[in-house]
């Protein structure tokens, strides 16, 4: 018995030792790799980039003069920031980022690893799941963004559009100096994505604020402080220990009870009335769900339907909220481009105050504009794959198992694709200016099998938005309002942005 003991130990301990010289085998060597890669600046020994103010006040990075930018990105692909130990290794180059994004490599969701944090919030839902789950939810969900089903969707872009210009109407009455245009898009963005995806009529523009917005801003900054430490990152249940960890709960519980009761109202709706789905010549996203059976019959179950309510409410609000906080900073940063686009669309519209489906592919100055605000303020600001194989890239080989990022923010300021990568000048997406650049050096929307479904959504409702906001007013830039980006989960204004809107 006793040596039996012995063996058992001795075997266990061999196991634990060879796990140990192993991994820190393995450590040293991808260390060793990374070392001559760009880094945004000198990392801390022991917290990395983790507690830079640069990761979380990013103008300094945003401004690097250019000859920086140069030196930190002419000779090589790939860039790193240092997460304490852990290296995350960024692609910031067409090339690596192709590398990246064109195999089917799954996102890493393992205890520590990148969107293991968002489980808890988003569940199995299509951003986060891997394998035949997202296989079968973006077959079944991608009919939900056929052109037949966006086109409706513009009447409820207007008719978004419409409050959103009486409310910034009325905030000027109020300030005339200026005002924060936050919470009048965030509410916008959130009401859009409840009633075209989610059949859901809450009158959600008519209220001051909703905790769904408020929830998800926090949930937001709380996901960034979390990554800060490192023990908290990798262990949920120290997590949930923690003040944030108690309120981020709290945020989501509010945001899953508030999935499963839109939910059960559509189920009860369409139980009481199977009509209501007659006559649509294609189903809407939450519809879809519903209704969807696999080979075997079988529905989706009330979890896997609320991770993709949850998914979709937050990636289809959050992303094209900051995208047009961006894009009307932008307006205000730059009149002339602003003037540029305000001619287009009265071109367009004439005497008409409603978009109309049929003017979105009109607006070509407005889409270069909006492609070059969204190169130099990305609202996505990275994506992650764990090799399954081996890659070798630009002298360089990574071992399966290594986590490779995209970061958009390298990728799009990066000055041998894009000269002069601070100056914003929309030409730069003109046919005839972009037809050599490689498609993998413009990513707001990432690309290969795991790219946005909702692109299409996003940029017709951005258009709709935008083109109403510049067709009544002028928009000017309160210059007293510090503008500081932020990477919370989205790239966001710290303390919003103020504008002044003048009639037009
Ligand atoms: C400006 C607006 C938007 C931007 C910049 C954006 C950006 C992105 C990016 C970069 C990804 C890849 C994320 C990753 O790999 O981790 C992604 C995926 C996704 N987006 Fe968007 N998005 C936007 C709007 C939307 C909208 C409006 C919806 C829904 C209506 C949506 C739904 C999704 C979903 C479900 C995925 C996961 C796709 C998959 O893995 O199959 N997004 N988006």
């Amino acid at each position: 018995m006793a040596d039996l003991i012995e063996i058992v130990v001795a075997l266990v301990t061999g196991y634990v030792l060879w796990t140990v010289v192993t991994t820190l085998w393995r450590y040293n060597a991808l260390c060793r790799k990374v070392k001559n890669f760009s880094q945004i600046g000198p990392a801390h020994w022991f917290w990395g980039h983790m507690k830079l103010d640069v990761m979380s006040d990013l103008r300094s990075v945003l401004s690097l003069p250019d000859e920086e930018l140069y030196k930190m990105s002419h000779n090589t692909k790939w860039a790193i920031v240092w997460m304490s130990f852990i290296p995350l290794i960024q692609a910031n180059h067409p090339d690596s980022a192709k590398a990246v994004l064109k195999l089917s490599d799954p996102k890493p969701r393992g205890r520590g690893q990148v969107y293991s944090i968002f489980n808890e919030f988003l569940g199995d839902g299509l951003v986060t799941s891997n394998g035949k789950k997202w296989e079968r939810n973006r077959k079944l969900l991608t009919p939900a963004f056929h052109f037949d089903v966006l086109r409706p969707y513009v009447k409820i872009y207007n008719e978004a559009a419409d409050i959103v210009l009486e409310k910034f109407a009325r905030q000027m009455k109020e300030t005339p100096k200026s005002t924060d245009i936050s919470d009048v898009l965030d509410l916008a963005t959130l009401d859009v994505i409840l009633r075209c995806s989610l059949s859901y009529e809450g009158n959600i523009q008519r209220q001051k604020n909703h905790p769904y917005a408020a929830a998800t801003h926090r949930i937001g900054v709380l996901i960034m402080k979390r990554m800060t430490y490192p023990w908290q990152f990798i262990s949920w249940t120290l997590y949930m220990m923690s003040a944030d960890g108690k309120e981020y709960k709290k945020h989501m519980d509010y945001i899953h009870g508030f999935a499963d009761d839109l939910i059960a109202k559509r189920k009860k709706a369409l139980a009481e009335n199977p009509s209501l789905l007659e006559g649509k010549h294609r189903l809407d996203f939450l519809d879809i769900l519903m209704t969807a059976k696999d080979d075997s019959g079988a529905g989706l179950t009330d979890k896997e339907i609320r991770d993709e309510v949850d998914t979709f409410m937050f990636a289809g609000h959050d992303t094209t909220f900051a995208a047009l906080r961006w894009a009307l900073y932008n307006f205000g940063l730059h009149p002339e481009e602003q003037d540029k686009v305000y001619r287009e669309v009265c071109d367009v519209t004439g005497d008409r105050t409603y978009i109309l489906w049929e003017d979105l592919g009109k607006l070509h100055k407005l889409t270069l504009f909006m492609k070059e605000s969204m190169r130099m303020f990305p609202p996505v600001l990275s994506t992650t794959r764990l090799l399954q194989k081996p890659l070798e890239l630009d002298g360089v080989s990574f071992p399966a198992g290594t986590c490779l990022s995209v970061g958009m923010i390298g990728l799009h300021r990066h000055p041998d694709i894009y000269p002069d990568p601070k100056v914003f000048r929309p030409e730069r997406f003109l046919p005839e200016n972009s037809e050599d650049r490689d498609p993998y050096a413009f990513l707001p929307f990432s690309a290969g099998p795991r790219n946005c479904i909702g692109q299409n959504f996003s940029m017709n409702e951005q258009k709709v938005m935008l083109s109403r906001i510049i067709k009544r007013f002028k928009i000017v830039l309160d210059e007293d309002h510090d503008v500081i980006p932020v990477t919370e989960l989205t790239l966001r204004p710290k303390n919003g942005i103020k504008i002044r809107f003048e009639e037009r």
